[in-house]
């Protein structure tokens, strides 16, 4: 440890607006807030929305864990694109590190770490791909540059130096009419969309203290069931 940096002392304390939480709605989430089928939707989408409206930093952004062949996890920041009842959606490419993983064990994780609203929702449950349709949708929003970006890179593979991935860049630009253009880009074979099948999804919220509030919805055969953890 250097001198400048006090690692052991640096800590936020949650709850600060409502130290008592007798006010049981914005500081004290319950078991109680997970209701309607699925049970986890309404809550996910109304703290999606308070991060947004928040002004938090990519508010859609994940973190997603996975497991590969060896059984070792690696995790990694994704933009979900999509929420339904069904799930979390985020595109990639499938012959990524991430890619090889799923295939191995079609299982992943995924958090969105709102640190700045005291939140945190934490998902679990199988990985499917998304129907063709659904990435070429999604892959026709994109910007052009995203697209031709996506279309160069062998995603999560080794490239000798920022010049080579250039000159690979320029490459498929020119293949597509160059900068100017607006040839269309087709979806690169490798690349598209996930979607993690909820079996768990957990609500997290910061409370004075550590005596944080975890709520989660787990299924439980064809229905689901909600309880408290322990902070
Ligand atoms: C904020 C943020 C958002 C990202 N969103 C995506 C994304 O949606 N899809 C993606 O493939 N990579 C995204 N990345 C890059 C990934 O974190 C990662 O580097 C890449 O997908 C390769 O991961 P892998 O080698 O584990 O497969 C994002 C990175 C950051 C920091
Ligand atoms: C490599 C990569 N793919 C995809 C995304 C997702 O964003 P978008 O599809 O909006 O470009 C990101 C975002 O950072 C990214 O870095």
């Amino acid at each position: 440890m250097n001198d400048e940096v006090d690692l052991p002392s640096m800590r936020v304390g949650y709850g600060a607006a409502d130290p008592t939480g007798k006010d049981g709605v914005a500081a004290n989430l319950d078991p109680s807030w997970l209701v309607g089928d699925p049970p986890w939707r309404s809550l996910f989408d109304a703290w999606l929305a308070d991060a947004i409206a928040a002004g938090v930093v990519e508010p859609n952004a994940m973190i997603v864990g996975t497991v590969d062949a060896d059984g070792r996890p690696a995790t990694r920041t994704v933009l979900c694109k999509g929420v339904s009842d069904a799930g979390i959606v985020f595109f990639t490419g499938y012959d990524s590190d991430k890619g090889r993983a799923i295939a191995a064990h079609p299982y992943a994780s995924a958090t969105f770490p709102w640190i700045a609203m005291e939140r945190q929702i934490h998902v679990r449950g199988r990985v499917v791909k998304v129907d063709p349709a659904e990435t070429q949708a999604y892959w026709n929003s994109r910007p052009r540059g995203s697209q031709l970006s996506a279309t160069t890179s062998d995603q999560s593979r080794p490239i000798a130096s920022r010049d080579a991935l250039e000159a690979a860049a320029a490459a498929v630009s020119d293949e597509f009419g160059g900068p100017l253009s607006s040839t269309t880009v087709p979806v690169p074979e490798q690349w598209g969309g996930y979607r993690i099948e909820p079996d768990v999804v957990e609500f997290w919220q910061g409370r004075a203290d550590r005596l944080h509030n975890r709520a989660r919805a787990i299924r439980d055969g064809d229905s689901w069931r909600v309880e408290r953890l322990q902070p």
